[in-house]
């Protein structure tokens, strides 16, 4: 069974890539299974170090969007790519819009080491 941790890391983490073509979600939400079930709906890709990401549990901490206290915002921006679901996407053909970012970026936080395991928002 996947963890959390490293479910958030399969969804969230591709330190190595950056869209080189509007093709990047399309490859990259089945690429990492998140259009098996469903097309999933949003989902962004973070372009920074793994000790990157896991540093921001220890940066400012605020409420969660469902109320929980373990959110983190990263003092800094970070290079991302947001891939949102196309309108006339249709399952199983998922096709995405590819949109890169720099934002700051919301994760929450749990466990000992305490680790992102959802990814909240970018502002
Ligand atoms: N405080 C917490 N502490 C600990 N755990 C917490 C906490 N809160 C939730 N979980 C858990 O995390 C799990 C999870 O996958 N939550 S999820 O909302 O679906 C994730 C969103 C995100 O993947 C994606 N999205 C969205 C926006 C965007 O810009 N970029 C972008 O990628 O869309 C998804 C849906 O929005 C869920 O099982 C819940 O139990």
């Amino acid at each position: 069974k996947e963890s959390w941790v490293m479910k958030f890391q399969r969804q969230h983490m591709d330190p190595d890539g950056y869209p080189s073509n509007s093709n990047y979600c399309n490859q990259m939400m089945r690429h990492q299974n998140m259009t098996e079930r469903q097309c999933k709906p949003v989902n962004t890709f973070m372009h920074e170090p793994l000790v990157d990401v896991q540093a921001i549990c220890l940066q400012g901490n605020i409420t969660c969007k469902n109320g929980q206290p373990n959110c983190h915002k990263s003092s800094s921006s970070m290079k991302i790519t947001v891939c949102r679901v196309a309108s006339g996407s249709k399952y199983p053909n998922c096709a995405y819009r590819t949109s890169q970012k720099e934002r700051h970026i919301i994760v929450a936080c749990e466990g000992n080491p305490y680790v992102p395991v959802h990814f909240d928002a970018s502002v």
